[in-house]
């Protein structure tokens, strides 16, 4: 073993498949939550074909690990150059100086008062799925109920947000239209979810030995998957060139192009660089990142806010609570259309709605895991020391080549970070909560709200405002207008996790993606909400 002996762990059922199949087939962060409770906070497990992972739920742990990105704790090599082959060399990718220097160059695009000026669109698409659904609710509802599975509605607006905000498109699919764009950006993640069997497993670990060297030059072989991969990429990018070589020519033209898109923000910077003569991003890094940002901010943020809505409908004192305040801050659909008006000033007056989608992305966070390899032997520092036989150790030996999984599930759910109620769902400890007042030893290093969710250090979520902004905003709209309830009533969630992504789902039925039932009815306005309050429904 090259992990010291006296840490503990699971024992493997064998050699080929150790214990994956435990972490891959339970539920997201399960497997870890069990094994933290028996081996403690820090331990270790093994993948398949003996390859041993040194798992952290320890926050100082994984704060120094996140903060070592880029540079001394990277993404496997292999794996690495299977995103290159999706996402081309984006900042997902990048390490390093390289790294360093997209980030520097994507800045403009992700500062704090664009991404606010983002809210009215993503209100806007937000009232499209209202119009949507008050029209199925009256041509398709049952006493003015319409059971439907939310989340295809909910990867419409997603994808629909991305379109406009990354490229400036309405796709029109809410309205049943479909989109060259779209469509070859479906076809890069080819969504199509199922789950892994013991072989398949497996074989995704065998897929993972193949040296990077190989993976590499895979691209060349005319294998069906690549084939239809390429194309989807030579589409996407003959549009998006298309766009940029536009924006040029109307930024040559007229320099009042207003910034609502991220395609604009860069292209003008780069304008603005070269004017300057500072180095600027190539149409094709341009282009690379706006597909990261896709792939980085499609599912993502489309669990989130199907977990949220899941919580919600089966939390009917939550929803209530929420509504009310939506409603005393929006006004109900009768007196006010929302689909350019909302602001992100109004999205910081309920704090409820943040309480709601912080304990969602705490409790539901759609990446549960971040896997590394250290470049370099090294000393990982704990918050909490471990007693072995000959001592206490408070920092780890590792060696180079070493893989370190650490758990975003585990640490958000730490009982030494969140208290004894760490694992239940409950926006109210997030009222009046200071984060800069927590202990050290129980930052997690987190980029936002002490969460692991998005990450931390030189390589954290550089979406995370835009994912938290757009995310309230479809809860706000979509809770404002409609009263929801999980259909069947008994619907029990599964949280698959499969891969290192969280997806909803009903527990023993794979349909082969996110599940997210629900039946709705158009909510009675402000009145009955705050006053009198309305029956369950059921
Ligand atoms: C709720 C939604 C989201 C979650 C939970 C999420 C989570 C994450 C996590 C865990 C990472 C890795 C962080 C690390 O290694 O420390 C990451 C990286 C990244 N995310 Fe997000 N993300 C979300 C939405 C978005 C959105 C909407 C975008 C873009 C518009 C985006 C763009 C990126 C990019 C580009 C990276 C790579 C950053 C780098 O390597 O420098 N994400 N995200």
């Amino acid at each position: 073993s090259r992990l010291p002996s006296y840490l503990k762990g699971p024992t493997p059922s064998s050699w080929i498949l150790g214990n994956q199949s435990d972490w891959a087939l339970s539920e997201a962060g399960e497997a870890n939550g069990r094994w933290k409770a028996q081996y403690g906070a820090v331990y270790k497990y093994f993948g398949c074909f003996g390859d041993e992972y040194l798992v952290l739920n320890d926050a100082n742990a994984l704060a120094y690990i996140m903060k070592g990105q880029a540079t001394s704790y990277l993404l496997d090599k292999s794996l690495r150059e299977f995103l290159r082959l999706v996402t081309g060399e984006g900042l997902n990718w990048a390490e390093g100086s390289n790294h360093a220097r997209q980030r520097r160059l994507l800045s403009p695009a992700f500062n704090t008062s664009f991404i606010k000026s983002l809210v009215p669109t993503f209100a806007s698409v937000g009232s499209r799925l209202v119009a949507q659904w008050n029209k199925r609710i009256d041509s398709e509802g049952v006493d003015g109920a319409w059971d439907v599975d939310a989340f295809h509605w909910i990867e419409l607006i997603t994808t629909e947000a991305l379109g406009l905000t990354a490229f400036g498109v309405k796709f029109g699919s809410l309205e049943g239209e479909e989109h060259p764009l779209q469509k070859a950006y479906a076809g890069m993640i080819s969504a199509s979810f199922s789950r892994p069997s013991k072989l398949s497993i497996v074989i995704g670990a065998a897929i993972l030995r193949i040296p990077a060297w190989i993976v590499h030059h895979i691209q060349r072989l005319p294998l069906p998957g690549l084939t239809k991969l390429k194309e989807a990429q030579r589409i996407g990018h003959k549009f998006a060139n298309e766009l940029m070589a536009e924006k040029r020519r109307q930024l040559e033209s007229n320099a009042q192009v207003e910034d609502r898109d991220f395609i604009t923000v860069l292209v003008r910077a780069g304008e603005k660089n070269q004017r300057g003569n500072l180095e600027s991003m190539s149409d094709m890094e341009i282009y690379n990142n706006l597909t990261t940002f896709w792939i980085a901010g499609f599912e993502t943020s489309a669990n989130v806010t199907a977990f949220a809505l899941i919580e919600l409908a089966r939390n009917p004192h939550i929803q209530q609570r929420l509504s009310s305040e939506v409603l005393n801050i929006l006004g109900t659909a009768a007196d006010r259309d929302l689909s350019d008006g909302l602001t992100a000033d109004e999205l910081e007056r309920m704090p409820y709605l943040e309480a709601v989608l912080n304990e969602t992305l705490r409790c539901h966070a759609p990446i549960h895991s971040g896997l590394f390899r250290a470049a370099a032997d090294d000393l990982i520092p704990l918050s909490t020391p471990i007693q072995t036989e000959t001592g206490t150790v408070d920092r780890i030996p590792i060696r180079a080549g070493q893989c370190v999984l650490g758990s975003i599930d585990g640490l958000n759910k730490s009982e030494e970070v969140w208290g004894p109620d760490a694992t239940e769902f409950l926006p109210d400890r997030w009222l009046g909560r200071e984060t800069k007042q927590i202990d050290p030893s129980k930052q997690t290093g987190g980029i936002y709200a002490n969460l692991a969710t998005f990450g931390g250090g030189p390589k954290a979520c550089i979406g995370y405002r835009f994912a938290l902004l757009e995310v309230s905003v479809f809860i706000a709209i979509i809770i404002r207008d409609f009263e929801i309830a999980l259909s069947p009533p008994d619907w029990q969630l599964w949280s698959d996790g499969s891969f290192i992504g969280t997806i909803p789902m009903e527990k023993g039925r794979w349909l082969g993606g996110g599940q997210c039932p629900l039946k709705i009815r158009r909510r009675q306005g402000k009145f009955d909400a705050v006053v009198l309050g309305t029956a369950p429904l059921r």
